[in-house]
């Protein structure tokens, strides 16, 4: 009773730091005037004693777009925040929202199933109530192996997601969890007896067999890799198919399973696919019709839970009555785990994400970084049109599904957060996974992840921000997930 008193979050403005600051911008506008009026005294000057007009005008053209630049840039150190969160304080569990988390995954040759599959198995293994997460996978290759992979995930989860919420285990994917070393005791819960050290190393040799499967599928070769651009749609609910005794007795813990489905959408040559927004937005529509969430986490597939209590802290924000109603994401930072000690490519992004969004975070928060985000299923979703709005117009804005816009017409009401999973039908799900789903209706343009551009994720943050949502933006001391990052110059260049 008393906990609900209390706050969930606290905002700490950094007051020295933006004192600095503040100076700073002063001290610095203060020397842009003089350097100005220096410069048009030059136009006042007697015609003998001028220099040459060209340059000197070149090079007053050049302090202005500069000056101009840098005053725009100086809005992030204006107020600098910092966030600390209480998830003790949070309601019950009956009382947390589900959660969708959504993965994707474009090619198995870039970006291996086994450490697909570690991202997958960090966000089934997060603590939160199982009944209310539900995991999917995008897989844009339409790769046999990536399927054969989610099965091999399932079957290693009924033995991992036990193992992790016995031992409170903190970083949930299990390569990174056993690489990590051997005697350190904060990522094992602070657990070290005989009985754990036993079931570690039993959980290890699961593990390497649950990785030797999944490599060996990949091996073996993907019949289906040559129509990566040419495929239907699949989409499957990943379910016991062992009839392994072993698995049998764990099928009882599966019952306390999140929810995992992989999709893959239809994908024809002569059909944009619009990339990552494109995969999401079949996400979004797929995940209405089965769970619906009120809440996504989206994650790269690259980016493992390295917080098991990463969807808490979180909830923390979304769950607090006062910035609730115009809260459309809490965003984390993006950290890596493999940067070099000479990171000359500043590629753990540290001036952005270590300064400058701590700036944004004060002024109305960071815009969605592609990764790492939790976000209200109904800021992507929400439409002019209101509930009572006629159906024609509902299917020229979300597609003609009446499955979709039922689950639309769900997540505006009030008691939205206590629906569960639904039975949606196959038929139903190939017609909001196909690839012309999309034409003619709003999608990429006014609901979803926006078309048009390679950084979806920063449109999209930008657009919410427009339509009068705010964002926070989080940074805890421990990284809540963590990815691969650029290590060298030729991928840096292209980010
Ligand atoms: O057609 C596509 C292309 C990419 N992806 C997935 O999108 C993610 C990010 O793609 P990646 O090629 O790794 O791009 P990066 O440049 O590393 O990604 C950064 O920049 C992107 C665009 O701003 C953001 O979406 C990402 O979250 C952010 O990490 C990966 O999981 C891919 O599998 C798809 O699902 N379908
Ligand atoms: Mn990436």
């Amino acid at each position: 009773m008393e906990n609900s008193k209390l706050p969930l979050h606290l905002c700490h403005v950094h007051k020295l730091s933006n004192f600095i600051n503040r100076t700073h911008i002063l001290v610095h506008s203060v020397a842009l005037v003089f350097l100005f009026s220096y410069r048009a005294s030059f136009f006042f000057q007697h015609p003998k004693t001028k220099a040459g007009t060209l340059p000197w005008l070149l090079v007053f053209a050049s302090e202005v777009i500069l000056a101009f630049e840098w005053l725009l840039s100086q809005s992030f150190r204006w107020c600098a925040v910092s966030r600390t969160v209480f998830p003790e304080r949070l309601p019950e569990d009956d009382k947390l929202p589900p959660i969708d988390v959504f993965i994707c995954t474009a090619d198995p040759e870039k970006e291996q199933t086994v450490v697909v599959m570690n991202t997958v198995l960090s966000a089934m293994a997060m603590d939160y109530p199982p009944e209310k997460l539900h995991v999917y996978l995008s897989d844009d290759a339409g790769a046999a192996v990536t399927l054969n992979g989610m099965r091999e995930a399932w079957r290693f989860a009924k033995w991992w997601l036990p193992f992790c919420k016995r031992y409170g285990i903190k970083c949930t994917a299990p390569g990174a969890y056993f690489s990590a070393g051997e005697n350190d005791g904060d990522e094992d819960g602070g657990f070290g007896g005989s009985e754990f050290v036993q079931e570690k190393k039993h959980m290890k040799e699961k593990y390497e067999v649950f990785k030797k499967r999944v490599t060996e599928n990949a091996r073996i070769g993907d019949t289906r890799s040559n129509s990566r651009r040419d495929h239907s749609a699949v989409v499957e609910v990943i379910q016991e198919t062992s009839s392994d005794d072993a698995d049998a007795i764990q099928a009882n813990e599966a019952k306390n399973m999140p929810l995992l489905i992989y999709v893959c959408r239809e994908k024809r040559p002569s059909q944009p696919h619009n990339f990552k927004a494109g995969a999401l937005n079949v996400l979004l529509r797929v995940s209405g019709v089965i769970s619906n969430s009120p809440y996504i986490l989206g994650l790269d597939c690259d980016m493992h839970c390295n917080d098991a209590s990463s969807a808490r802290q979180a909830m923390c924000f979304h769950l607090d009555p006062k910035i609730s109603p115009s809260l459309a994401f809490v965003q984390l930072p993006q950290n890596f785990h493999n940067i070099s000690n000479n990171d000359i490519y500043d590629s753990q992004l540290r001036s952005a994400l270590k300064v400058l969004w701590k700036g944004y975070d004060g002024l109305g928060g960071p815009c969605v970084c592609g990764t790492g985000y939790y976000i209200k299923r109904v800021s992507l979703c929400e439409s002019s049109i209101s509930e009572a709005g006629d159906a024609m117009k509902l299917r020229q804005c979300f597609g003609p599904s009446n499955e979709f816009i039922k689950s639309v017409r769900q997540i505006n009401k009030p008691d939205h957060m206590l629906i569960q999973r639904n039975n949606a039908q196959p038929n139903e799900i190939q017609l909001l996974a196909s690839c012309v789903y999309e034409d003619g209706t709003k999608w990429g343009k006014e609901v979803g992840f926006l078309y048009g551009s390679v950084v979806e994720d920063y449109f999209t943050g930008f657009h919410l921000h427009c339509k009068g949502w705010i964002s926070m933006y989080f940074d805890p001391k421990r990284p809540q997930f963590l990815g691969s990052g650029t290590t060298n110059l030729d991928d840096f260049k292209f980010l």
